[in-house]
């Protein structure tokens, strides 16, 4: 089946379902407090539960890899259900696992996830662009092909992030203003959205980038990390639209209960509303 491109189908998403992305981000400390075992069982539980409360009707899932690959083989099984029966029941999935490598091996990463009929297949992939953007060539070329998306990391929500993202080229451009050029230049043309995102911090004080890319901005930070839906008109500007705010511990501490995290997730939905329709 051939998908229509990832940026056409968030942008209805997000239009339909309202702008919010909810984190799978399965803790120990999260699966204690739901009164889970910080084991495989839980992990399994926790993630059909997140999945049972909202895939059929968030705009977008983000499964947060490095919690199931603290189990071994049998935590990737867990992610590769979780995956699937999001997408079947609606929501797009965002696989959260960063990946960045020289041009030869970023191909496989881009097989793993973003190859139909591979058991991780996302809509798209957040990807680290710091061996160069163009080392993401193979992974932008599948996603390009097979109607998915990828969001590289270009000014991060942890404070550490700025030495390098912040530093000032030969050309005195940003290095993140550099990856935000080149996500502009890959979502050209594209309407009504590219499918090439950028991540960008909610919590940042200010974007001082320049975010017009054509394409969808992930916004971590939102919650647990200190931003509100408040902070977004100030980092995003003329570009809140496009924004796709993402929270996972804020709205996955409200579990077990069902109607409670859907509950959580629903305020999220909106609270951003109010501040992207100004
Ligand atoms: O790519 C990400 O999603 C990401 C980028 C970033 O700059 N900051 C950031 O927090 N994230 C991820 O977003 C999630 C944030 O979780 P909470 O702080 O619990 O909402 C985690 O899974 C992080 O790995």
């Amino acid at each position: 089946m051939t998908l229509a491109p990832f940026g056409t189908r968030l942008r209805h998403a997000m239009d339909t379902r309202g702008q919010l992305c909810v984190g799978i981000d399965p803790h120990a400390s999260l699966l204690t407090a739901w009164g889970l075992g910080d084991d495989l069982a839980g992990l399994e539980t926790f993630s059909r539960t997140v999945v049972e409360a909202l895939a059929d009707r968030v705009a977008v899932l983000k499964p947060q890899a490095a919690f199931f690959e603290r189990f071994g083989s049998r935590g990737v099984a867990v992610l590769e259900r979780c995956t699937a029966e999001a997408r079947a029941a609606g929501a797009l999935v965002v696989m959260d696992a960063k990946r960045g490598d020289i041009g030869s091996t970023m191909a496989a990463y881009a097989e793993a996830f973003l190859a139909e009929g591979s058991p991780l297949f996302s809509d798209a992939l957040t990807v680290s662009p710091y061996l160069g953007f163009g080392s993401l060539q193979p992974a932008v070329d599948l996603a390009r092909a097979n109607g998915c998306g990828l969001f590289a990391l270009a000014l991060t929500s942890n404070p550490e992030g700025h030495e390098v993202q912040r530093a000032t080229g030969a050309d005195g451009q940003s290095v993140a203003q550099g990856v935000l050029r080149r996500l502009a230049a890959e979502n050209a043309g594209a309407e009504p959205l590219g499918s090439f995102g950028a991540v960008v911090g909610a919590t940042l004080t200010e974007a001082g980038a320049d975010l017009a890319i054509n394409g969808p901005l992930l916004a971590p930070g939102v919650g647990a990390q200190g931003a509100t839906a408040a902070d977004l008109p100030r980092v995003f500007g003329d570009s809140v639209r496009n924004v796709l705010p993402s929270v996972s511990r804020d709205v996955l501490k409200h579990g077990p209960s069902v109607a409670a995290l859907r509950e959580a997730a629903q305020r999220f939905v909106e609270d951003v509303s109010t501040v992207t329709k100004l």
